[in-house]
């Protein structure tokens, strides 16, 4: 279980983390998402006991990180970004090795190497790391994450550069570390990497956490909002005139080249033409850009707009 409360960090007076509360049961995978330099993985530092907290508190399974990180360790799996390994041992070969560095047993370690290369894919496997795919040495990653039989496994941007297959394998893998009651936190900035395998999303800002729920609460959310992004250009020798719509939730003016990028709740295209027409302002463009899913949850949520 992983509690988060009023937990902050300040960088020479910037806050990276401001005021994040978080809970996480065992059983669930919590997916946090944000763009670069939300706070990610800052927090998840913090977690982990690599860094200290300017305020506030992370407990693991009850146990404050800060004033236990030695007991705290034993019970975090921790995937970084970039997981380091012997590029000329094989699979089993690494694991042993950093499988040690926890004082197994030799025959306890052993057969907990194979049961997780079992569990990753990468049982039997011969050749040596350095001739694995970015897949394969993610999976391995996960793996390694386990050696110490962890009741909390913490993932940073687990999906990063992984191809279709890839982002499959590593759902099967996560679904089947929570179904045994372990505490998942997945970080990433892509939101269908996280969305098919996470029990709950929470959307991370500037170091705040700025919605919490379930795919279902904000895909539901944002089908209602139909978001659309609608580029615009136009002749003038008069700066671009600013266009005004119920609709619009964010706009930006390039009077350089007289083009506009519009966010609007639906398309209004039709509207903006008829907006312009009426000025007398001649068309060069109106186009419509569907806008991807985490930019429409992320613009959602940063502009705090409702769904009415
Ligand atoms: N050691 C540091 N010193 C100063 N500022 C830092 C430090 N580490 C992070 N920051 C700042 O804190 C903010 C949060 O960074 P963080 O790396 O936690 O974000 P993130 O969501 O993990 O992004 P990314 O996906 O790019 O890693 C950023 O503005 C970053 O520049």
């Amino acid at each position: 279980m992983i509690e988060i409360k009023n937990l902050v960090k300040e960088y020479n007076g910037v806050r990276a983390v401001d005021e994040l509360s978080i809970n996480i049961s065992g059983g669930e995978i919590y997916g946090l998402l944000g763009p670069n330099g939300a706070g990610k993985s800052t927090t998840i530092l913090m977690l982990t006991g690599l860094i200290l907290p300017t305020s506030g508190e992370c407990r693991i399974d009850g146990v404050e990180v800060s004033k236990n990180p030695i007991a705290v360790k034993k019970k975090i799996g921790y995937m970084p970004e970039d997981v380091g390994f012997y590029a000329n041992l094989t699979a089993f070969e690494n694991l042993s090795f950093f499988g040690n560095l926890y004082g197994l047993p030799q025959k306890e370690l052993e057969d907990r190497c194979d049961e997780l290369l079992k569990q990753v894919g990468l049982y039997g496997v011969s050749k040596t790391v350095g001739g694995y795919s970015k897949g394969m040495r993610q999976r391995l990653g996960i793996a390694k994450a386990q050696l110490n039989d962890p009741t909390v496994v913490i993932l940073d941007e687990p999906t990063a550069n992984l191809d279709p297959q890839g982002v499959s394998d590593y759902r099967r893998i996560i679904k089947n570390i929570a179904k045994q009651d372990k505490t998942v936190l997945v970080s990433s900035h892509i939101l269908s990497e996280i969305s098919k395998v996470s029990t709950k999303i929470g959307i991370l800002q500037k170091g705040r956490l700025v919605r919490e729920g379930s795919w279902e609460d904000f895909s539901s959310g944002i089908e209602m909002m139909n978001l659309s992004e609608i580029r615009i250009n136009v002749e003038t020798k008069d700066p671009m005139p600013e266009i005004s719509h119920p609709k619009i939730i964010s706009a930006e003016y390039k009077n350089e080249n007289k083009t506009a990028l519009i966010t609007a709740k639906s398309d209004i295209r039709e509207d903006i033409s008829g907006f312009l027409y009426d000025k007398k302002i001649i068309l060069k463009n109106l186009s419509l850009d569907s806008t991807t899913l985490e930019d429409a949850i992320l613009t959602y949520y940063n502009t705090g707009v409702s769904e009415s």
